[in-house]
């Protein structure tokens, strides 16, 4: 770089690092530079197509600001480069990739859809049908042939969709009291209502819905106290035959320190898993989703995609999301091509097993911290949500066990651990380019394999 842009970037980024702080600015802007600067064009390299995202949707018009002010140009447009795969380790050259600048009409509708979950959106197929039915069940019939109605499955498999989808079903068409919530919100109510003397206000709200819905109840494993009192609420509303649905990543025989009678009870209506779609469904699932982007997939395109995303139907919609960000931004047509291109490094060769110092590297390469303070119990932010994040993304690549995850991390507990994954997924959800982060993590590790 020559080194009048070096002193201009270390400018700039001086003045960001002040907005963002350092933990964010060393996930965004750590291996960024200033490649070349004319009047009109400032050009910044960046490691990555997520990153060039969000530095685009984020910091252009700080970038433009800080770097047109030392140029005298208010109107200077922000150009990106990213680096080439093959020569990211030594930094040699660039594939530049333009942007529309800031002059070009770009469509501002949001890259994701919309997530309110409904029953209509819903795919049936083979791995959910059993679910879907009874849930409509619980929907349409006074007085069901089960209660309670207990959903198990894997992670990303529509569990909560199908929860989400019964509870905006009657609502819109039953005037009845019913509540959706996670466990961990109503363990937040019940510990709150403890502390500050309001049981009895608690256990009036609760035991007053007609139907009780309750997402991700494996979250109760391992809390004795809680446990004894969602029994109290489990049998007040059983008693007056009101409807309990439930979902959990896992069936209650297999949830780590559940009460017994609690299981029992868990385990007194229906149980039904949910499996993992088979190439079908993905298809069937891709086109209903790809229909709500608002650019257009071709049908080869959607067979790519669900012949190689066979993990989760979030992986699968996390791929529709990535080609139609690229898509845009580089405004190119989706065609097979883009995807192989974008996408090809999603996914590795299925005999390279990922090894977990392989997602640490990353970890500690992106959050700049060492391995001893990933793995120490530190509670500071910025060590304690690389940690986070990790404990995620060996979830999700390794499908270990949370107590497994919790040995390897100090001896940490099965409950920690189920919260940490838990705050990074809920963190995907709400924050678009938190996921497109976490995404590149993923896309990096898998393609060390390729
Ligand atoms: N059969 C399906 N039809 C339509 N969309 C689906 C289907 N299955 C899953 N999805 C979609 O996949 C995404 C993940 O589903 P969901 O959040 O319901 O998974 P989950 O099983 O609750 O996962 P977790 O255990 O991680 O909470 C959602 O956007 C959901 O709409």
């Amino acid at each position: 770089m020559v080194e009048s842009y070096i002193k201009i970037w270390d400018d700039v980024l001086q003045n960001i690092r002040e907005k963002v702080g350092p933990l964010r600015f060393n996930l965004w802007f750590k291996n960024t530079r200033l490649e070349s600067l004319d009047h009109d064009y400032a050009n910044i390299v960046v490691p990555n197509v997520f990153t060039q995202v969000w530095l685009q949707e984020n910091f252009s018009s700080v970038l433009r600001e800080g770097i047109g002010k030392l140029i005298n140009n208010k109107d200077l447009n922000i150009k990106f480069s990213i680096l080439k795969s093959d020569e990211r380790e030594n930094g040699l050259s660039t594939t530049n990739i333009s942007l529309p600048d800031k002059k070009t009409e770009i469509n501002k509708k949001p890259l994701q859809v919309n997530r309110v979950l409904k029953l209509e959106d819903f795919i049936v197929g083979p791995n959910n049908r059993l679910a879907y039915t009874a849930s409509l069940e619980m929907v349409n019939d006074k007085h069901p042939a089960f209660n309670p109605l207990f959903i198990h499955g894997p992670v990303g498999v529509g569990k909560t969709h199908i929860l989400q989808g019964v509870w905006n079903r009657v609502k819109e068409e039953q005037n009845i009291n019913a509540v959706y919530m996670t466990a961990e919100k109503w363990t937040n109510e019940f510990i709150y209502s403890l502390q500050k003397g309001k049981m009895e206000a608690f256990r009036q709200k609760f035991r007053n819905v007609d139907m009780f819905l309750i997402d991700d109840v494996h979250f109760l494993s391992n809390k004795q106290g809680v446990q004894e009192e969602f029994l109290h609420t489990f049998n007040a509303l059983y008693e007056l035959s009101k409807k309990i649905i439930f979902a959990s990543d896992a069936h209650p025989k297999m949830i780590a320190q559940l009460k017994e009678n609690l299981a029992s009870r868990f385990m007194s209506g229906m149980i039904t898993k949910i499996d993992k779609p088979e190439y079908a469904m993905r298809l069937l699932i891709l086109r209903s989703k790809a229909a709500k982007f608002d650019v257009h997939f071709s049908e080869d395109v959607l067979e790519f995609i669900a012949e190689k995303f066979d993990d989760n139907v979030r992986e699968v919609e996390s791929a529709l999301t990535t080609l139609s960000a690229h898509a845009k931004f580089n405004e190119k047509k989706i065609d097979l091509q883009l995807a192989n291109e974008v996408l090809g490094e999603f996914f590795y060769n299925e005999g390279k097993v990922i090894k977990v110092n392989e997602i640490e590297e990353e970890i500690l390469t992106y959050f700049n911290i060492s391995r001893s303070e990933l793995h120490s119990n530190k509670k500071m932010k910025s060590i304690s949500f690389p940690r986070q994040v990790c404990m995620y993304l060996i979830k999700i690549l390794l499908n270990w066990s949370y107590q497994q995850i919790g040995n390897y991390f100090n001896s940490k507990k099965h409950s920690t651990v189920m919260f940490a994954i838990k705050k990074v997924k809920e963190q995907i959800d709400s924050d678009k380019q938190f996921k497109l982060f976490v995404e590149m993590l993923i896309e990096r590790i898998k393609k060390q394999k390729r």
